[in-house]
């Protein structure tokens, strides 16, 4: 379990920014007690925002949370929390936060400056840094406490002001529930699994849409297809029809000209006939007149009348077989045209029957042009001569439409087979979909099972606390009592204390302690001046010392030229000198010789009081 140890508060709210104020946290409990005003709340305020960051309901954007430096008499106050708290582990963690608020020219200006979490290092006890940015904090303290922010928020360091949320409106219970269980991220998910699931369902929608859409394209395009095969076919058989036709008519044209011809031969010899009978009549005439004239007495011979005779019987005969060969070649003609006139009749028929059929076939041509404009209109075939079309010109449609139509079905199939594949896709993106939504309903209801168990020890604990309440404040009533007595007489022991204590003398005893503590510094002060000078002399002397012992070395480089002694000896001579020395310094500073490096004052000194 992660618990809070100590925490620093400077400059928040009513807590002053010049002192320190710790407040160490026992355990099991603390409890905090004060008057109104006091900063139990502020101190509350302080927990929450060292462990989420998150400031109070009425800081007014932290303007109000920092101490006011109005009241402080400055410009600017600086604020500080440092929270010490043990995390889940048993680690030792301080959280440290600092603001700052700025009395500009017309507005103050809230900033938090600086922010930094520490651990500290058991062996070797030095802190180490985790992280210095809010957000990292924010996110990890919460993280190292093993508690989440939302039930640090909401139920360990609940503001007062917000600590009637478990009364508001359902909405923003629930909000909270999940907040605190974690749960707004799998209704998150929920949501978005429900908007996905209605975007893919709407999209299931308009591609069956489509997909209707397209199939009645396929139907009308296959009824289009079937109705230019029909088309095709009666146009066949109507052409056939038509060639039959032709060539019936054809043969009616060679029939009827037959005929005319035939007709023709016929009136001839109706005329021919004509003109026989009327030289037949005119002969009969002849006949009777020379009948009548028989009467008349003829002066003829006998054998000459007989001769007339026989000659006249022979015309008579010749006239009479030609006269019996005209009737049957009339009877003949007349069977002959009545065949004609039988055959005209079938052949006027026959015409009036072709007639009704070329019309039904202009009709049909008709219908088939009407048709062509219609599907090259309707599918923007290109422009179309006027109608009507001839028939070379309506197979060439014919064979565009056809070709046009295959290419319509061709797209049509691949729509098909893309349409299936995107129908398939969505299925199973949606079975995927549903898949997750299931796992997510199931983890949900997990979830619920979770939730309702932790309701249930939370409600547990609760009567447990409320029994243990009521058993302390049992145990404990008479204990606070007596400590509130001895309190009491605390407080009076101290406001008479503080009574009789006499504050001007104290005063004025402090102000001549103030006077002699800077008289000493004063003192100390021109002591440190001394103590500078002789630190300057002390390396002017050392330079002279080098000098001097630069001098000496010279000096007895010089003796021992000069002398033409050995340097042995010399040197023994220059000790006598230097012992010589030594005791005439000893003389003047009365038998003392103090360090080298306090010789020189020590004779200036002596030569000043000389
Ligand atoms: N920005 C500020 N600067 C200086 N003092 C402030 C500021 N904001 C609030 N205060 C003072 O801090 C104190 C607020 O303390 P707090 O609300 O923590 O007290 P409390 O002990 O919780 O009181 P109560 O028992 O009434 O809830 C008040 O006296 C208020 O005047």
């Amino acid at each position: 379990m992660s618990t809070v140890d100590k925490m620093l508060i400077k400059g928040i709210r009513s807590f002053d920014p010049e002192n320190k104020n710790v407040i160490t946290f026992f355990r099991p409990l603390t409890l905090i007690v004060g008057p109104n005003g006091a900063g139990k709340t502020t101190i509350i305020e302080c927990l929450k925002l060292s462990c989420t960051g998150e400031l109070p309901p009425n800081a007014r954007s932290g303007h109000s949370f920092v101490h006011d430096p109005k009241v402080a008499g400055e410009t600017e106050t600086k604020g500080q929390i440092k929270l010490r708290f043990k995390t889940a582990a048993g680690k030792d963690v301080v959280c440290i936060r600092s603001f700052q608020l700025t009395q500009k020219a017309s507005k103050m200006e809230y900033k938090a400056i600086e922010s930094v979490l520490q651990t500290i290092n058991p062996h070797t006890g030095e802190k180490v840094c985790l992280s210095y940015r809010c957000a990292d904090m924010d996110r990890e303290i919460p993280a190292l406490m093993g508690v989440s922010k939302a039930i640090l928020e909401n139920v360990i360091f609940v503001h007062q002001d917000e600590a009637n949320w478990p009364l508001q409106d359902p909405s923003t219970l629930k909000k909270k529930f999940d907040d605190i269980f974690s749960a707004t991220r799998y209704t998150k998910a929920l949501e978005v699994i429900k908007k996905l699931h209605k975007e893919q369902a709407q999209e299931i929608k308009t591609y069956k849409l489509k997909l209707e859409n397209l199939q009645t394209l396929k139907d009308a395009a296959y009824k289009l297809r079937e109705g230019i095969s029909q088309d095709q076919e009666k146009t066949e058989v109507l052409q056939g029809q038509l060639q039959d036709l032709e060539r019936n008519i054809q043969t009616m044209d060679a029939k009827i000209q037959h005929n005319e011809a035939t007709l023709k031969d016929l009136r001839k010899l109706e005329k021919q006939k004509m003109s026989k009978t009327d030289v037949r009549s005119t002969l009969y005439k002849v006949k009777e007149e020379q009948h009548a004239n028989l009467a008349e007495e003829n002066e003829d011979t006998d054998e000459e009348l007989k001769e007339w005779k026989t000659k006249f019987d022979e015309r008579i005969a010749m006239l009479e077989s030609k006269s019996s060969k005209l009737e049957r070649e009339k009877d003949d003609l007349a069977a002959r045209s009545s065949l004609l006139n039988i055959a005209i009749k079938e052949s006027i028929k026959e015409i009036s029957k072709l007639q009704t059929e070329a019309e039904a076939h202009v009709s049909l041509k008709n219908e088939r042009d009407s048709l062509i404009q219609k599907l090259f209109a309707r599918h923007n075939l290109g422009s179309l001569p006027s109608t009507p079309f001839s028939n070379e010109v309506a197979m060439n449609f014919s064979n565009r439409i056809k070709s046009r139509f295959m290419d319509l079905e061709k797209d049509l199939e691949e729509k098909k087979k893309s349409n299936e594949l995107k129908l398939k896709v969505a299925w199973d993106r949606f079975m995927n979909a549903n898949d997750r939504w299931k796992d997510t309903e199931a983890q949900k209801q997990a979830k619920v099972e979770i939730k309702k168990g932790i309701l249930k020890r939370i409600e547990e604990k609760e009567r447990e606390r409320d029994s243990y309440e009521l058993h302390v404040s049992n145990m404990n009533l008479a204990h606070i009592d007596e400590r509130d007595k001895n309190m009491q007489n605390e407080i009076e022991r101290k406001t008479n204390q503080l009574a009789g204590r006499e504050f001007e003398s104290n005063i004025l005893q402090k102000q001549n302690e103030l006077f002699t503590v800077e008289q000493k510094i004063k003192a100390l002060s021109r002591e440190k001046d001394i103590m500078d000078a002789d630190s300057e002399d002390r390396v002017l002397l050392s330079f002279k010392k080098s000098e001097v012992e630069t001098s000496k070395k010279k000096h007895k480089k010089m003796q021992v030229k000069s002398l033409s002694l050995s340097p042995p000896m010399a040197l023994i001579f220059s000790l006598d000198i230097m012992d010589e020395i030594r005791d005439r310094v000893k003389g003047v500073l009365k038998g003392r010789l103090p360090p080298d490096k306090d010789l020189k004052n020590e004779i200036g000194q002596a030569l000043r009081l000389c």
